[in-house]
């Protein structure tokens, strides 16, 4: 798992060789810690270079490891005795070098990178710290404040910042490794006084007390929690005031809470369950791996709304040819001027040149008749979509993939408006969609694989974490979020207030609660689509079916806002008041509670008392219980789709890992009794009524949510 091999007559290279990222395994340390004694040992070595191999230096501790039962040497002795050595050390860094990878590198005397290689002490994106040296040594090299905004962020550096900092010694275009190796030879026999990292003093600003105060406010501001960036400025605070030795002691301290902290084993699933969803799989059986992708070359979108310009700026930004289509006038001359100053800040904040060359303009449809695949977004309606389906279906030329981007609308429906059904599918991007991660790509039970495989290989590429769902309405994302919304209304209903809802919700992780989120998305949409639905009854202000609709309970308070013109931040008044149309701040709203007070004396509702926990569980295990049903209909393919999705898409906190990981931290028994519980007290509230699935699951002893999608292909063979 390390090779030693001798150069240039007198450089002893060490190869870390543990496929794919070369992670430090416990094979892998005691393949180091085996080559280094080789190197040290051997007269003929004068120094020594340490690289990876396949173009990567080392992709950190192996995450697969924690958990479980570690042995093979450990990481902080180990880098002890690179920096102790007599003989000049140089790390060959190619590729990246993150977390325990990094501080292998600041263990070694030098460092010489490759200019596309990139650094980060990423620990803290897995709830941990970087605990073999690295809060010690990285502030002691670069300063307080760069060490603490790497450390507590996790953020990679560019090479070419990395020697900014003064992180790396040197930044090369050519082999790194050759480049090292004579960097090696030049610093053999040189002393090494000066280059052992922990013997530094820790450079410090005269007021350190002030400066980690001022940190820690800003830090515990954005975690929204979790506890790991709290930990990290906690050990860099014992680099800047204390000996290296206990600042060391401190730093294995603070560790060993993060370890085995539920928060740990949330980012950590969440690391794996991003890359799982890209092994997709359609009930059909077709899969990832048989399923073969065509490339695209050419895109066009249609609808140049709000999300028609995102979508088009991000295709124009993977660097594919866009035809942009829009055919209203106004609209059309409105969304080039935006498209393009959405590219050229972008290519302000990326340092390079703004991609506009990759965009065309047309008001005519016709003009999509060579593209290889087509994002329909025009405006949230089927019989719109319908039509332009036809079309599509008649202009582009053979093979053309036909992509809607819908929030919930029915993609087989639209399948089925064209020629060709198996070449149609759902791209449901999230607003605004040249910033938002996530992509719910959407099958039909016409989709083809190769439709599928396309449009899932296309939003990795638009650097979009892309998840696999099948056709409901709402699919995944939306569909849970119904009963959430629904919830938080009916909390208000029965006396709570959107401060105490919103305020649970953001103890709990959320950057918005839903009342803010929702005053931001537009309360209108969902107005419109409740219309749509025929759910909408302006007359009935009051009256036993004025909260009952299709024979279950309904909450009319967000029809009764829009009634008002209270569309959220866009008019200024929704759950909250803004200082003006557009403002960002909400404010208490005297108008909104007297409004509530007077809704509940005209329904008879005696507002009671309701605390956070109620508002939590019933939000949350609603939302939770609809993801149960998802995974019974075979929606998802498993809790980790939905999972990213609801991380990616609506902000869940991912040290909670996830609604899914969630409910199986709380554990499935208690998710069922509080379901049970709330569905007994609210009959006319279907969806509380726990799922099949989740009954099966705690009565078969409530598997980790690893074994889930096991679990349930057992119980689907069972019925
Ligand atoms: C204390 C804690 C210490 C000292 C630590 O070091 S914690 C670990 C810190 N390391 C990281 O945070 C790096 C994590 N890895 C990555 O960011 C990326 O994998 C990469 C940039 C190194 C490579 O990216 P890419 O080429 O896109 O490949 P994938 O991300 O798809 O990964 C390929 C497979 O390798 C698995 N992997 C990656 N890193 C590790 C790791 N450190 N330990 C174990 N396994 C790792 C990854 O899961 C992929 O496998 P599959 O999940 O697809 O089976």
């Amino acid at each position: 798992m390390a090779q030693f091999t001798r150069v240039s007559r007198s450089v002893g290279l060490i190869t870390l060789q543990n496929p794919p990222v070369n992670a430090l395994s416990a094979v892998a340390r005691q393949g180091i810690v085996d080559a280094v004694k080789r190197a040290l040992s051997d007269p003929k070595v004068k120094s020594v270079v340490i690289c990876g191999q396949n173009g990567i230096f080392c992709g950190g501790a192996d995450i697969k490891e924690f958990g479980t039962n570690i042995t093979g040497p450990p990481l902080v002795p180990m880098i002890h005795a690179i920096e102790a050595s007599n003989k000049p050390v140089v790390a060959a860094i190619e590729g990246s070098a993150f977390g325990g990878g990094l501080e292998l590198a600041l263990g070694c005397h030098y460092r010489v990178a490759h200019s596309k290689a990139k650094l980060g002490l990423t620990e803290v994106t897995l709830g941990l710290l970087p605990a073999a040296g690295g809060t010690q040594r990285l502030p002691r090299l670069i300063g307080v404040p760069a060490a603490l905004n790497l450390i507590t962020t996790g953020r990679h550096v560019t090479a070419a910042e990395a020697l900014q900092l003064g992180i790396v010694d040197q930044v090369t275009d050519h082999n790194a490794v050759d480049e090292a190796v004579k960097f090696a030879l030049s610093v053999a026999g040189k002393s090494l006084d000066a280059r052992r990292i922990s013997t530094y003093p820790c450079p410090c600003p005269s007021d350190v007390d002030a400066l980690f105060e001022e940190v820690m406010q800003k830090v515990r501001q954005s975690a929204r929690g979790a506890i790991a960036p709290i930990a990290c400025v906690q050990a860099v605070r014992a680099a800047a005031t204390l000996p290296y030795s206990q600042g060391m002691e401190r730093e294995q301290e603070l560790m060993a809470t993060l370890f085995t902290s539920g928060q740990a084993r949330a980012l950590q699933y969440c690391f794996f369950a991003q890359r799982a969803v890209g092994r997709w799989s359609m009930p059909s059986g077709a899969r990832w791996d048989t399923s073969k992708p065509r490339s695209i070359h050419k895109a066009a979108v249609i609808g140049l709304g709000t999300m028609g310009r995102g979508i088009a700026v991000a295709l124009a930004q993977t660097g594919l040819s866009v035809v942009a289509v829009e055919t209203q006038e106004k609209q059309f001359m409105e969304a080039k001027k935006m498209v393009s100053g959405m590219m050229e800040r972008g290519a302000k904040r990326h340092g390079t040149a703004p991609p506009l060359d990759k965009i065309t303009y047309s008001q005519n449809i016709q003009a999509v008749a060579d593209v290889d695949l087509v994002i329909e977004a025009v405006f949230e309606d089927m019989a719109l979509k319908e039509k332009v389906f036809q079309q599509l279906s008649t202009i582009c030329k053979q093979g053309t993939f036909l992509c809607t981007n819908t929030s919930a609308l029915d993609v087989d429906h639209l399948a089925s408006q064209t020629r060709n059904p198996e070449l149609v599918v759902g791209m449901h991007f999230f607003a605004p969609a040249h910033v938002m991660k996530l992509l719910e790509v959407v099958y039909g039970p016409r989709s083809s694989p190769q439709a599928v495989a396309t449009a899932m290989q296309l939003g990795k590429k638009m650097g979009k974490v892309s998840v696999a769902v099948g056709n409901c309405r709402g699919f995944v994302g939306n569909r849970m979020l119904k009963p959430y919304l629904e919830q938080a209304l009916f909390l208000l209903e029965e006396g709570a207030t959107p401060e105490l809802v919103d305020g649970a919700l953001e103890e709990f992780g959320f950057a918005l609660g839903v009342f803010k989120m929702s005053d931001l998305s537009g309360l209108d949409v969902g107005w419109k689509v409740r219309k749509g639905d025929g759910l909408v009854e302006p007359g009935l202000a009051s009256g036993p079916s004025a909260r009952i609709r299709q024979g279950r309970r309904y909450s009319p308070l967000g029809d009764l806002l829009c009634e008002q013109g209270r569309f959220g931040q866009k008019t200024g008044q929704g759950w909250y008041r803004y200082d003006k149309p557009g403002s960002r701040v909400p404010r208490y709203d005297p108008w909104l509670h007297s409004f509530l007070e007077e809704y509940r004396t005209q329904h008879g509702i005696v507002a009671r008392r309701i605390d956070q926990q109620e508002v939590l569980e019933r939000c949350l295990y609603a939302l939770i219980n609809e993801g149960f049903r998802i995974l019974e209909d075979g929606i998802a393919a498993g809790p980790e789709d939905i999972d990213i999705i609801y991380v990616f898409g609506y902000s869940w906190p991912r040290h909670r890992g996830g609604p899914m990981f969630y409910a199986s931290m709380v554990g499935l028994a208690k998710v069922l009794e509080r379901l049970e519980h709330y569905h007994q007290a609210h009959p006319d509230v279907p969806y509380m009524q726990p799922c099949n699935l989740l009954r099966r699951l705690v009565a078969s002893g409530s598997p980790p949510v690893h074994k889930w999608k096991e679990a349930i292909k057992k119980l689907r063979s069972q019925l």
